[in-house]
Formats: C-alpha cells, sequence, structure tokens
C-alpha cells in the first residue's frame, strides 16, 4: 500500500484572529509553521504575540515563518486557510494554493460554515480539500468540526483527522455539509431564543446571562446535550417538547434588537459598548481570566469524559 508521509510543515493563511491560534497550536506542537498574510502589519502582530506567549518556554519559535508571499508545497505540507469568511477570498486563496502547491497536498478551510463545495469550486484537484473548522482560540478548544465537500476522498478526511489528533484535538467529522455545521446551528439557535426572551422583556441581559451560564451552561461543560438527555429521561423531554415549541422563537430574521444594537455601533467589547459597557482595562482581565478558566474547564471536562470512558468500560464487562 502506498504510504502518505506524516505531516511536518503546517502554512496558515491569514494572520488575524485564528490564524495567530493556529499558529500558536502548531509552534506549542513542535511543528513548523509558516503563516502568510497580504498584510505585513498583521504578520507583525502575529510575531508579538508568538513572543510573547512561549518567552521563557522551551518551545523554538524559530520554526515559525512569516511571510507575503508563499512558497513551494508538497505532500508533507497541511494548508490551512483562515482568511476573512468571504467566498471570493477564500476562492482566491484555493487558485494560490493549487499554483503553489502539489496535488498531493493535503488543504483545509477554516470556515465557520460557507459551502466546501462553494469555496472549492474553481480547483483543479477539490478532492484533497476539506473543511476544518476550529474554535476561538485554535490553541486551546478540543473540537474541530471536519467536513467533507461532495469529492473529498475518504484519504483526505483521514489524514485531515491523524492530522488533527497529533495536535491533540477531537476531531468530530459530519457526514455531510449544512450551512453553519453543527456548533454555529446551535449556538445560533440558543442566541435566537435568548434574543427573543429580551425583546418581549421576559428577563433583562444579566439574569438572562446567570441563568444560562450556571444551568445548562455548566452542565454541557461535562456532557454533550444528547448524553444529558439520556440520564434526564427521554419521555420527560418530550413533554416539554409538546407544550413548549409552540411558543419558541422561530423568526427567519436576524433579531431586530441586534440589529438595532450593530445599527448604531454597539459592536460588544471592541466598540466599547455591546449588551455591556467596555474599556481596555476590562477587555484585558477578562480575556486573561477566560483563558485561564478554559484552562482549568477544559481540563476538568477531559478527565471527566476519560473516567466516564473507563466506568462505562468496567461496566461492559
Ligand atoms: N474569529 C473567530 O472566532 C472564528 C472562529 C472559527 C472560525 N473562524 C473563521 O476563520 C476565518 C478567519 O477568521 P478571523 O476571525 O481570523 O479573521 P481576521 O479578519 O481576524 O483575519 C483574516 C486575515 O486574513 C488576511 N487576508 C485577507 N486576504 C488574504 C489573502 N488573500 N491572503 C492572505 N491573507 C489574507 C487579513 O489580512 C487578516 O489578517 C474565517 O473564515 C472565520 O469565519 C473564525
Amino acid at each position: 500500500m502506498e504510504m502518505t508521509p506524516p505531516i511536518e510543515r503546517a502554512v496558515v493563511i491569514g494572520a488575524g484572529t485564528m490564524g495567530t491560534t493556529l499558529a500558536k497550536l502548531m509552534l506549542a506542537n513542535r511543528l513548523s509553521v509558516c503563516v502568510i498574510d497580504s498584510r505585513a502589519a498583521a504578520l507583525e502582530t502575529c510575531r508579538q504575540k508568538m513572543d510573547q506567549a512561549f518567552a521563557g518556554t522551551d518551545v523554538d519559535t524559530t520554526r515559525l515563518a512569516l511571510q507575503t508571499h508563499w512558497s513551494r508545497e508538497d505532500e508533507s505540507s497541511i494548508v490551512i486557510e483562515s482568511v476573512p469568511e468571504n467566498l471570493e477570498i477564500k476562492r482566491a486563496v484555493m487558485s494560490r494554493a493549487e499554483a503553489y502547491c502539489d496535488p498531493a497536498t493535503l488543504i483545509v478551510t477554516n470556515t465557520s460554515g460557507l459551502s466546501i463545495d462553494a469555496i472549492g469550486r474553481d480547483m483543479r484537484h477539490p478532492e484533497r480539500l476539506a473543511g476544518a473548522h476550529f474554535f476561538n482560540p485554535a490553541d486551546l478548544i478540543p473540537a474541530v468540526e471536519v467536513i467533507p465537500g461532495a469529492v473529498t476522498t475518504k484519504a483526505a478526511l483521514h489524514r485531515t483527522c491523524t492530522f488533527l489528533e497529533r495536535l491533540g484535538k477531537r476531531p468530530a467529522v459530519l457526514k455531510q455539509a449544512v450551512p453553519g455545521f453543527v456548533a454555529n446551528r446551535i449556538q445560533h439557535a440558543i442566541m435566537r431564543e435568548c434574543l427573543s426572551l429580551l425583546e418581549k422583556g421576559v428577563v433583562d441581559i444579566e439574569a438572562l446571562d446567570d441563568i444560562v451560564q450556571f444551568s445548562i451552561g455548566v452542565r454541557l461543560a461535562l456532557s454533550g446535550p444528547l448524553l444529558q438527555r439520556d440520564l434526564n429521561g427521554l419521555d420527560t423531554h418530550l413533554n416539554i417538547a409538546r407544550y413548549l415549541y409552540e411558543d419558541l422563537e422561530r423568526t427567519r430574521e436576524p433579531s431586530r434588537l441586534l440589529e438595532e444594537r450593530v445599527a448604531q455601533g454597539w459592536l460588544g467589547a471592541k466598540s466599547g459598548q455591546g449588551f455591556y459597557r467596555w474599556d481596555d482595562q476590562r477587555i484585558e482581565g477578562r480575556q486573561r481570566r477566560t483563558r485561564e478558566g478554559l484552562e482549568r474547564v477544559i481540563a476538568v471536562a477531559m478527565q471527566h469524559t476519560h473516567e466516564e470512558k473507563g466506568s462505562d468500560h468496567d461496566a461492559s464487562k
């Protein structure tokens, strides 16, 4: 059987929010990484963030290359496209990728929900293109949704998953692509209902956040919704679904409340005002504590899942 060599080099396209944490993930896992961005300033910021993140550690940051131009790549490289969520920009990147990569180079797109087939429409070899949807920050969050296009080969999906596992990730393969994939569909379903409850005046902002965080939020850190419903009882869930669904928000349009806030420039932390008020100090503190907190929550969630797997195994003996 023909053997494909292991991936030794990651080429990340786009040095933005995601590209920077992707580079961090690669370096922390001792991989060479080349980050390509059309803006030199974005590359400079990426360099500063890597120096900051790995100062005083044994991580070799000389494995990081920052370029505004492409280099030739072979099958020991993976290209991870992480440019803005715009079909034209992503298609242009695919065309550059094909010009510089040999046909066996694996290419993945970090799109949050665009069609993989639409991104690969003009490619000569779209069979080696898959979706690999990371979550922010990519160096911390374990899950990665892996999405096949209509012509993606099983071998390309398998290579993508093997690569992700080597990075310590938990790749989960979708059977087919749907807009927003899985996680964003669920996140938007939750937010549609949250915004509807605010609009109807059922609850205020702080109370809503408190209820969600300290009820379903903390539970979801330990088990997925289906496993949780098993423990709760499917009959109980059905009884509630029977009377509740007719009252849930079903709008096909984004919430008016959201439209109004964005129209008046209330974009969240980056504009100083969203649902809450923000200043630089508050943002910095929140980001630092969130990162530290996430590390702890992820460790607890991993440990819990590990113990559960062990006890399931014991029970089946
Ligand atoms: N931000 C998130 O939370 C998040 C989470 C998961 C997935 N994503 C997805 O990841 C992708 C990137 O998102 P982001 O938030 O990092 O965007 P971003 O705007 O922060 O960064 C994009 C970078 O791409 C660069 N760029 C633009 N055109 C380019 C080109 N032709 N060649 C090279 N570089 C180019 C820009 O200069 C910019 O630095 C999007 O598809 C987004 O949907 C984002």
